[in-house]
């Protein structure tokens, strides 16, 4: 029988990755000519993939997104992506706790693959890992919940023992579609009323005990 998995959502999750979010967002706006956004602001931004970021920004000042930026923004920040992210305190060791415990772990992000792919590297977080399902990894990504069960063939897991874990409606309503509990990080962008039905886990060290629960509730 395969491992129980847990999916991991990236952003806002596992790392604190609105630093350079906010710094590749800003640098296109002002080559746009256009002015930039708080930190807070760009969180709310963030949960839709890289695309939409870009939308929200410039719907934020009344504007189309210029053809182009996309690419242009992904030029920006893929090598850069890295530089001012970090794991969530308490992150590191919360990846270390469920390994421990025989979980196997794959990240399910709707940032493109490439640079959640180095990004965890640069992190060292690559290690604790066994698969990435991006957002360009397939051709559907969350809340789409055929984002989570590509990713957990691909990783080697099984829909019928894995849990999903994440900020953003997205992630509850794609662990829903797909049948999977969901727990609902509590320190990361999402406001609380996305969490739905999930727990909340205030803190990445509520998060083994957490799954260790839902496991036994749900009988695997
Ligand atoms: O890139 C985004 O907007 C969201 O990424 P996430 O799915 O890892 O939260
Ligand atoms: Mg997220």
């Amino acid at each position: 029988m395969t491992s129980p998995m847990i999916l991991l959502d990236l952003d806002g999750t596992l790392v604190d990755s609105v630093p350079d979010l906010a710094r590749a967002l800003n640098q296109l706006m002002a080559a746009h000519g256009q002015e930039g956004f708080a930190h807070a602001t760009v969180a709310g931004f963030v949960g839709d993939g890289v695309a939409a970021l870009i939308e929200r920004g410039f719907a934020a000042r009344g504007l189309a997104v210029p053809p182009g930026a996309v690419g242009e923004f992904l030029n920006d920040y893929a090598p850069r992506a890295a530089e001012l992210t970090r794991p969530f305190p308490g992150v590191r060791e919360m990846l270390a706790a469920l390994r421990a415990d025989g979980w196997r772990l794959a990240v399910c992000t709707n940032k493109p693959e490439a640079p959640a792919r180095a990004m965890l590297d640069t992190l060292g977080l690559m290690p604790l890992l066994d698969g990435i399902g991006g957002g360009d990894s397939f051709p559907m990504r969350k809340p789409d919940p055929g984002h989570l069960l590509a990713t957990l063939v691909m990783a080697g897991g099984d829909a019928a023992r894995a849990i999903m874990l994440g900020d953003h409606a997205n992630d509850v309503v794609a662990a829903a579609g797909a049948g999977l509990p969901a727990i609902f990080a509590g320190w990361g962008y999402g406001p609380p009323s996305m969490a739905g039905d999930a727990p909340v886990a205030p803190e990445p060290a509520a998060v083994p005990p957490l799954v260790a629960t839902l496991r036994l509730r749900a009988g695997w």
